[in-house]
């Protein structure tokens, strides 16, 4: 296993497959890119399925033990059951999709040994969903949600970026979850350093605070110190529903327990989601070569908040200096 010099192991890779995407969500960082793009095709810049494979055996023999399929729209890739299929046993595979095209198609994800899923939703009512996604395809997320439960994806897992837009639907979407077996709910903290409109942005502890309140159980996550909450519905059935708030902006502790190293669509790798000055590209590599791409990768990884961002005299965070002439995009 890697471990980097803030003793963090890599147990977990996140590799994009494509930037493409058929939503345009206001919030989308795209893995820390920038914008998801329109044309709906397969592009060059992608890697193809055997890079993607080559890859993944080398992150397993690092004993890397789990694979998040991202995009874009990950099931935009026609040979997303082939790639599933060809990774490495000792990995769990999950995949992170808004859940269109999962109609038809969960169960053959799962008969690729795809092992659960998580779907943006951020709200429960077709006009806010789609100022936010700018799509009208929200019965069919419903749709793919419930394709996912009934191909024995477990559990799905239901994101929703929490911010002026949708934090009126949180009590809603508590109880959802609270009430439907199979499901959980990500609540996730709105990035404004990643997606800019910071008017946009809501008090993540509020959410904290209500949670607390209404939950019959609160425990700690080892990966980013996250805190999840256990919710009954309204017949008191009690531990039924898992709320996980993800709130990695300004926080230290999330990013001192981050496990993973991402993988972008076109084969660079990534130390962290919100820099993308470390990029090592992986193109037309052999395994060694890859193996040592890997290793610089994860020696080379620094916590962005409490290490890269740092507080300054006046408690603003700042890029710390001595990394401000260690740029890489090899
Ligand atoms: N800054 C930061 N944000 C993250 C990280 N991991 C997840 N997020 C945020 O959470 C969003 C949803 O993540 P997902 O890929 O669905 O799942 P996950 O939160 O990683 O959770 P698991 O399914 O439990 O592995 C991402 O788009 C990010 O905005 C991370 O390591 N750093
Ligand atoms: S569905 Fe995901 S990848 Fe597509 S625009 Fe929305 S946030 Fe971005
Ligand atoms: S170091 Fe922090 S910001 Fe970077 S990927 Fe890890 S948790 Fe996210």
């Amino acid at each position: 296993m890697l471990t980097d010099e803030f003793g963090r192991e890599v147990t977990g890779v996140r590799v994009s497959l494509t930037d493409r995407c058929n939503f345009d969500c206001v919030y989308c960082h795209n893995e820390g890119l920038g914008d998801t793009r329109g044309p709906m095709d397969p592009q060059d810049d992608e890697m193809d399925t055997d890079d993607v494979v080559r890859f993944l055996e080398v992150a397993a023999e690092f004993d890397v033990d789990a694979v998040k399929f991202t995009g874009g729209e990950p099931m935009l890739r026609q040979d997303l059951e082939e790639i599933i299929a060809r990774t490495p046993d000792q990995m769990e595979v999950s995949l992170t999709t808004n859940g269109t095209f999962l109609p038809g198609r969960a169960e053959d994800l799962v008969d690729a040994d795809l092992e659960r899923v998580n779907v943006s939703q951020d709200a429960l009512d077709p006009e806010d969903f789609a100022a936010v996604t700018q799509s009208g395809a929200y019965e069919k997320v419903l749709e793919g949600v419930e394709a996912a439960l009934e191909a024995g994806l477990d559990p799905v897992k239901l994101n929703m970026v929490v911010f002026e837009h949708t934090a009126g639907y949180v009590p809603e979407m508590v109880d959802h979850v609270a009430e439907n077996e199979g499901l959980q709910l990500q609540l996730i903290e709105y990035m404004p350093e990643l997606t800019g409109r910071p008017e946009w942005n809501i008090d993540i502890q509020r959410v904290h605070d209500w949670l607390a309140d209404r939950a019959d159980e609160i425990e700690h996550r080892e990966m980013h110190d996250r805190r999840r909450y256990w919710v009954s519905g309204e017949d008191g059935d009690t531990g039924k529903g898992m709320v996980e708030i993800v709130d990695p902006v300004e926080n230290p502790n999330f990013c001192a327990n981050c496990h993973r190293v991402r993988v972008t669509h076109e084969g660079y790798l990534k130390g962290c989601l919100n820099r993308n000055d470390d990029l090592r590209s992986m193109g037309e590599m052999s395994k060694p070569e890859i193996r040592d791409t890997f290793r610089k990768t994860v020696e080379n990884r620094v916590p962005y908040y409490g290490e890269y961002m740092i507080r300054n005299g006046d408690g603003e965070w700042e890029i710390n200096e001595k990394y401000l002439e260690e740029s890489v995009r090899a």
